[in-house]
């Protein structure tokens, strides 16, 4: 089916970093934007679950390499960007799709708590946008950056460090898009609803169904549809696009805060 929405070979010749591009939506995107002849580049911590994911790519005959980093060190990001360069002469696309979050409520959240989250979701994501650029400026390449944040227009209850963290997200993508588009680097951020990986693990199944059947579009969302917004974001059709945030969530954007799920 994606082969009839999206011309084979449409991403010959690029590169895409994804971080937590071994699993779920990150894993999806790897897959579809492979299938379209990108070479992925996954980034995460555990280096095992990147290796498997970089088989099981190969096995579809994707170009994937994989390389472990934890973004939230400035130390590793920069060391990765010297990797990308020494190794492949940079990459064209970056998917910020590494995030997280745990469920509490705001009076249970200490300091430290909500430092932790907004250090991997808003400093995590600035680290890793800013040494890519800087990369492409450096080498006189244009490119395009996809922030993965979270729907959030009606606050997020149990996710307060989250909330906050990506809405300073998509704030800053519309900044470095304002700021960037001199240098050819157009930035955007596609914000999912709720999507079935194994993420979603850690919530409770009931209040997910109880959220999902109040949708719009009345059943949870699948990581490959996030996968085909990215595509389509990266794509030759995207080339006038940048500091939008694109809600590919069922609908959810619309419901009031109420109807949303309590942490
Ligand atoms: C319900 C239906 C709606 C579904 C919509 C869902 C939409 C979103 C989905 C997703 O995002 S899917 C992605 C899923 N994966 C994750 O979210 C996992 C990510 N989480 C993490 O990686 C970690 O939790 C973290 C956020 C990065 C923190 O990791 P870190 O190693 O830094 O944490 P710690 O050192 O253990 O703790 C730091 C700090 O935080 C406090 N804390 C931890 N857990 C809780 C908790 N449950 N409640 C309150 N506080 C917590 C911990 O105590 C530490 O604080 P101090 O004790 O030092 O003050
Ligand atoms: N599923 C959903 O309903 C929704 C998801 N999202 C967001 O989409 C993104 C993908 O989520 P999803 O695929 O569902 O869940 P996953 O838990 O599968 O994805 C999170 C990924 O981030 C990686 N990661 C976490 N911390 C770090 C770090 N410090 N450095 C590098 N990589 C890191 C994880 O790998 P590792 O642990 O090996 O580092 C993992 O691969 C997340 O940002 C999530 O918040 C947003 C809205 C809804």
């Amino acid at each position: 089916m994606k082969q009839e929405i999206f011309a084979p070979g449409l991403l010959t010749g690029k590169s895409v970093l994804i971080t937590g591009g071994g699993t779920g939506i990150g894993l999806a995107m790897a897959q579809l934007l492979g299938e379209l002849g990108a070479h992925v580049i996954l980034v995460a911590r555990t280096a095992e679950t990147l290796e498997e994911a970089v088989t099981k790519l190969h096995t579809e005959h994707i170009s994937a390499d994989c390389i472990p980093v934890n973004i939230r060190e400035e130390q590793e990001v920069t060391e990765l960007f010297d990797t990308v360069s020494a190794k492949w002469g940079g990459c064209d696309f970056l998917i910020n799709n590494a995030g997280g979050q745990f469920t509490a409520q705001a009076l249970n959240i200490s300091a430290n708590g909500f430092r932790s989250v907004v250090d991997l979701n808003l400093q995590g994501t600035w680290q890793m946008s800013s040494a890519f650029a800087r990369m492409l400026i450096e080498k006189g390449r244009v490119g395009r950056i996809i922030n993965i944040v979270l729907c959030l227009q009606s606050g997020v209850p149990g996710m307060v460090h989250a909330g906050a963290a990506r809405a300073g997200v998509m704030n800053m993508t519309k900044t470095l898009a304002y700021e960037w588009g001199e240098h050819g680097i157009l930035v955007n951020a596609i914000a999912p609803g709720t999507i079935a990986t194994s993420g979603l693990k850690q919530y409770n199944t009931d209040q997910i169904q109880k959220g999902v059947s109040r949708l719009p579009v009345s059943r949870i969302g699948r990581a490959d549809e996030i996968a085909m917004a990215a595509a389509y974001l990266l794509s030759p059709a995207g080339s006038y696009i940048t500091g939008t945030t694109l809600e590919v969530d069922g609908g959810e954007h619309l419901l009031g805060a109420s109807d949303q799920i309590k942490g």
